[in-house]
């Protein structure tokens, strides 16, 4: 793979995974971490005489959080496989065939990659699924993983296949490669905090933490004795909890990273975010950029837009051959359909040059090289989204940046990201604004006051809401975008309810932020809405009286990314 020297969080975890000691791992973003866990796992199996047969069933098993992932871990893993043929890889997940998955299952999958509720579903009801060899529970972005409602399927999971395996885990200094088999659970992610703390209580016995204290792990791998590793997690594991339930922690970003911000009045996001597309689509020789959205719908919207939408400052006509934003256009979100989302995925890696706009789908441990721009356009929720959105770029050391973008309404969020050591500087947003040109002589010579009365914004947002108005097609389809976009505002929770107040929103200017000339009314929408939350609540007080495990983990609901 051309790799020529392992990184420091490889360095780190390789050889307390191959002591057979249960891994808590948290390192930035892009910092190499799946081989972190699978080179060790390989570097086991491989050596195993007898050699390891499919009969034998699965050794190890990787869970995560989205079906993208899954299918990249798959592939680094089929790589690092490929001169180990004898060791099968393979894959179960959502929107997969479940019988031709059944059938692989039955032939034999030595290292399985899963997303939680395809496994869970194939621990219930394949038979022939062996796992009784098991020695590796993988959980990669375990943070997420729980984020996405999967905590009872984890739960669940750990039940069938006994958490930890009681009894005593590999022995320090000892590579367990040799020594008896036993159950080994390693936990992963860039932003791992409180959430993790059931999930590392139930599955890990006795860990290692990598990357929690740098400082203190350096200076232990300095000594050369990488054995003392084990003393050093065992003094510090006396009182996990306490460790690991700071809501402020540090998250570490890439060093070489380049973050922004861009404070843009309401009305005028959506003429900004084009025309700083266009401006980034424009300059440089090769672009890959990653817009995020909140929602299924409005990356649908904006995928539109931007592949439909023609306007020209110039009067040369020629100008509106092409689309405005020049550069070839992308999407994934999780109500595609999983060909597309498996095309998208694909096309994105390969190509040079080119935009996807998705929702957090995308944000979580995708590896699409080359990516230099982020743009978060909907602001993400909690600062773990903010961390592992911008950790698509810059990765192992490149290049990278991003931009969020903020209402002034919302400019705490700033200091909510500083209280986890993230600050952020002020994008030259009039300097991209003015470098467009403007032909009409009123605006000649004069001084811009104010965002929202540039020239530029005026002229694009007209343009913009012309083009949404003839054309009844994407009216609708904004119309609808407006109201879950409201929807999805008004969802954030915790402490960031206090900064994304829907009844700070002016509806008036999300409308325009839409390209629509008039808001759409939600009231259909928030009696739909009540009904639902209604229904659900009927439903949860029922379930509470027959099962009280069911009520603490359906609080947590999964929903299309
Ligand atoms: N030792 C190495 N030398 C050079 N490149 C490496 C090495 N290890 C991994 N890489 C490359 O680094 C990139 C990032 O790796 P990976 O996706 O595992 O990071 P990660 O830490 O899991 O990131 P995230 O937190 O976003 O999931 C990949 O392109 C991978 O091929």
């Amino acid at each position: 793979m051309n790799f020529e020297a392992p990184t420091l969080v490889q360095a780190q975890a390789i050889p307390v995974v191959l002591s057979g000691r249960h891994v808590l791992v948290n390192a930035a973003t892009g910092t190499g971490k799946t081989v972190a866990y699978l080179a060790p796992i390989i570097h086991c199996l491989q050596g195993q005489e007898p050699r390891v047969e499919r009969s034998d069933g699965t050794f190890a098993l990787v869970l995560v959080p989205t079906r993208e992932l899954c299918m990249q871990v798959y592939e680094i893993l089929q790589k690092l496989l490929h001169r180990f043929h004898w060791i099968v890889p393979g894959y179960v997940m959502g929107g997969e065939n479940r019988s031709k998955e059944k059938a692989r299952l039955r032939k034999g999958i030595s290292i399985l990659i899963a997303t939680p509720g395809r496994l869970l579903d194939h621990l219930k009801h394949t038979t022939s699924f062996l796992h009784t060899s098991l020695r590796w529970l993988i959980f990669d972005e375990a943070d997420r993983i729980l984020e996405l409602g999967f905590g009872k399927e984890i739960e669940e999971i750990l039940e069938i296949l006994g958490s930890r395996q009681n009894g005593h885990v590999g022995k320090e200094n000892s590579d367990s490669c040799d020594s008896k088999p036993q159950r080994q659970n390693v936990l992963l992610s860039a932003t791992l905090n409180e959430k993790v703390n059931h999930l590392a209580k139930i599955s890990l016995e006795n860990p290692v933490r990598i990357g929690l204290h740098d400082e203190k792990i350096q200076s232990v791998l300095s000594s050369e004795d990488l054995g003392s590793l084990g003393s050093y997690a065992k003094n510090e594991f006396e009182h996990p909890v306490k460790l690991m339930s700071s809501s402020n922690e540090d998250f570490r970003v890439p060093a070489q990273l380049v973050q922004r911000y861009m404070k843009v009045p309401c009305g005028s996001r959506l003429a900004v975010l084009v025309s700083i597309l266009k401006h980034l689509c424009e300059t440089g020789t090769s672009q890959k950029i990653v817009v995020f959205f909140s929602t299924c719908d409005a990356v649908d919207y904006h995928y539109s837009l931007l592949s439909e939408f023609k306007f020209s400052p110039y009067p040369q006509p020629e100008e509106l051959r092409d689309g405005f934003v020049r550069c070839k256009t992308l999407r994934l979100h999780g109500n595609m359909k999983q060909e597309d989302r498996r095309n998208a995925f694909q096309a994105f890696k390969t190509e040079k040059s080119a935009l996807l706009l998705s929702t957090d789908v995308t944000a979580r441990g995708l590896d699409f090289p080359k990516v230099r721009f982020i743009i978060q356009y909907d602001p993400p929720g909690e600062a773990t989204e903010y961390v592992h959105r911008v950790g698509r770029t810059a990765r192992l050391g490149e290049r990278g940046e991003s931009l969020l973008f903020l209402q002034p309404i919302e400019m705490d969020y700033l200091q909510d990201l500083v209280k986890h050591g993230i600050s952020l500087s002020e994008y030259p947003l009039l300097k991209v604004l003015d470098s467009y040109p403007l032909h009409d002589q009123k605006y000649r010579g004069k001084r811009i006051l104010t965002l929202e009365m540039h020239p530029w914004v005026l002229l694009l947002q007209k343009a913009l809401e012309s083009f949404i108005f003839a054309e009844p097609r994407m009216k609708k389809l904004a119309q609808n975008t407006f109201c879950s976009w409201v929807r999805a505002y008004a969802a954030h929770r915790g402490e960031l309810k206090r900064i994304f107040m829907v009844k700070k929103l002016h509806l008036g200017h999300v409308a325009k932020s839409f390209a629509l000339k008039e808001q759409p009314s939600l009231v259909g929408q928030s009696f739909q809405k009540q009904t639902k939350k209604r229904k659900r609540d009927e439903k949860q007080k029922g379930l509470s009286k027959q099962r009280k495990f069911t009520r603490k983990t359906t609080q947590n609901r999964k929903q299309p990314q």
